[in-house]
């Protein structure tokens, strides 16, 4: 697919980095980690409690003094706790809203052929998942991290200056935290970032089980889906309990290694003691410490580890943020006449599946084009292609004589209205979602469009007439009904150019002629009409025909021209009538 009209999204950023931390994230961080050193500086105190204990020196003025410096630092460190907290809380959940409006934003600049499957199971997540886990990141893991290390670091020093060796033991095992950790980064970075795709796939079964309930359940495959999102959701366990299980040993052996620092300062500190080179209190504490020191470095390493897991998260969300974009043209498109002209134009879904073929096609300005073909010929795919839903591989479409190569897709729509087969309803009143096509249009304007489009009676018979909800995705309403607001929509629209697919094959034989009617009032408009017709009496008043086979124009005419050189529309019409 030519991606020469789309923009690289990091480009989209312009400068602006969505992720980046605020201000208030930075005080908390400042604060959580003098909270942490404020936490260690009780050992301090119970350091010279004991000594004045152990020494016979503690009096009332002491107790006072000391009683009063502890609940004062406790005080302080809930002052600070807590404002900290309420301020990384505040700008956690400020980065997660500038995230979420940016991906809002950037979804509706993706090109739609980004959208598929696979695809769509990744922008959920990033929407959801991965910016609450970014956010987790944010508001508490990056600063739990940084003041348990500081308070690591602090806590060698304090043995440090009662007995060196003793202080290097320590080091040692908090050294250990390095490999450790590098060889759980290798499990995260296999097994997390699988999590992660797995977690995605299952958010896209689930979503396309979900909005094909009916129709799964109409050809009774209701079963063998659910089956597929029950074996997507297993999948997911399983890899959940891998990721868990290979984490878990690496962990375990860190723990106990650090563990063994307790043993080694007991020796080595103890030697000391009896020796009488280290006094009684310090040799207590220097055995005390590893044990606080062993659970401090265990909530490290599994914070860190899940820290890293986190990231994987921000790439996601980063990777969809770089996304290439539609071009957003700031050229004004505003072309003076909309004839359409596709010249060579070579068009495919699939690499090597090719659906246009070196495509030359003329559509004249205010004149009604039809185009016909056998199904799956490639006619819906010149709409799209019209539309700029996608790009072609080569060549070039040009309206008004204005190539739309690097004109932005919601410039080229705004001269456009689409009438097609699947019409999207949203779960709102009738009028607005007519409205929709033009925003500011009046009351009055909106019920017109509905007259014209023959929709008048049937809203009327609703219980709250043009105030009545559609239900999701227009579900309380017919296939006809559906189609005459999407044709409502177009007419109150009013674009220059008008793309209609045409889809009254499945109708009963009233809708079919209140649609028909509908299109015949939509026609009348001098407009640039591009219908697509399934049906070829609907097409014999066009003012060109177009017959599309094998990927290109086989055909092109009036209907009389076409009948007379007795080609394929000639035994497609042939065919048609024998049916009447
Ligand atoms: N999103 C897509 N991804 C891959 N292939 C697609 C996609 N959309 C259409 N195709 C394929 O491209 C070809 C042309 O499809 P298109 O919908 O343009 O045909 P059509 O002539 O409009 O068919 P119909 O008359 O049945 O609506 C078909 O083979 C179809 O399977």
């Amino acid at each position: 697919m030519n991606k020469g009209a789309a923009v690289n999204g990091e480009a989209a950023m312009n400068g602006h980095n969505p992720m980046k931390w605020n201000k208030k994230l930075y005080l908390s961080m400042a604060c959580i980690m003098v909270e942490g050193l404020l936490s260690g500086s009780n050992f301090m105190l119970m350091y010279y409690i004991f000594k004045s204990l152990w020494e016979d020196r503690m009096d009332m003025g002491k107790i006072v003094t000391m009683t009063g410096l502890l609940a004062g630092v406790f005080l302080l460190r809930l002052l600070i706790y807590g404002y900290g907290y309420v301020q990384g809380q505040i700008g956690g959940a400020g980065v997660s809203r500038q995230i979420r409006l940016f991906l809002g934003d950037k979804l509706k600049r993706i090109p739609l052929s980004r959208f598929q499957k696979s695809q769509t199971g990744d922008y959920i997540n990033a929407a959801t998942e991965n910016v609450n886990s970014y956010e987790q990141i944010l508001t508490h893991k990056a600063g739990d991290i940084m003041k348990n290390l500081t308070l690591a670091l602090m806590l060698v020093g304090f043995v440090a200056a009662m007995y060196v060796p003793s202080a290097v033991i320590l080091l040692a095992a908090e050294l250990l935290f390095l490999p450790a950790i590098a060889i759980s980064f290798q499990a995260v970075k296999k097994y997390g970032t699988r999590k992660n795709a797995i977690c995605a796939e299952n958010v896209s079964s689930t979503v396309e089980y979900i909005s094909g309930i009916q129709t799964f359940r109409a050809y009774g495959i209701g079963g063998i889906k659910n089956k597929s999102v029950t074996a997507a959701m297993k999948d997911f366990s399983d890899i959940s309990f891998l990721y868990e299980v290979k984490i878990i040993p690496d962990g375990v052996v860190y723990s106990i290694l650090t563990w063994m620092a307790l043993p080694l300062e007991m020796v080595t500190a103890g030697s000391q003691w009896l020796n009488g080179r280290l006094d009684t209190v310090s040799f207590l504490l220097i055995c005390l410490l590893p044990l606080f020191l062993a659970k401090l470095m265990g909530t490290i390493f599994v914070d860190v580890t899940s820290y890293k897991n986190l990231m994987i998260a921000k790439k996601k969300i980063e990777r969809v943020m770089e996304e290439p974009e539609d071009a957003r043209s700031s050229e004004i498109f505003s072309p003076k006449v909309h004839d359409i002209a596709f010249e060579q134009v070579c068009f495919s879904y699939v690499p090597g599946e090719p659906v246009c073929k070196d495509m030359d096609i003329r559509i004249e300005n205010e004149k009604l084009t039809a185009i016909v073909g056998d199904s799956g010929s490639g006619k819906s795919t010149i709409l799209n292609l019209i539309s700029k839903y996608y790009e072609p591989d080569s060549g070039d479409i040009k309206i008004g004589g204005c190539s739309i190569k690097g004109i932005g897709t919601e410039q080229v729509l705004s001269k456009i209205s689409m009438v097609d087969q699947d019409i999207f309803l949203f779960d709102d009143t009738i009028r607005n979602n007519i409205r929709y096509a033009r925003p500011e249009a009046a009351d009055e304007e909106i019920e017109w469009a509905c007259r014209e489009a023959n929709c008048e009676e049937f809203i009327r018979k609703m219980p709250e007439g043009y105030e009545t909800m559609a239900g999701e995705n227009g579900n309380r309403l017919s296939g006809g009904e559906r189609q005459r607001l999407s044709i409502a929509r177009a007419i109150l629209k009013d674009a220059p150019i008008l793309l209609l697919d045409e889809a009254t094959a499945n109708l009963d034989i009233e809708n079919e002629l209140a649609v028909k009617k509908a299109i015949s009032n939509l026609l009348k408009k001098k407009k640039t009409v591009v219908l697509i017709a399934h049906t070829l009496s609907i097409v014999k008043n066009a003012d060109k025909i177009l017959v599309i086979a094998e990927g290109r124009v086989k055909e092109q005419g009036s209907h009389e021209e076409l009948i007379l050189q007795d080609g394929k529309y000639a035994a497609m019409w042939r065919a048609e009538q024998q049916l009447l």
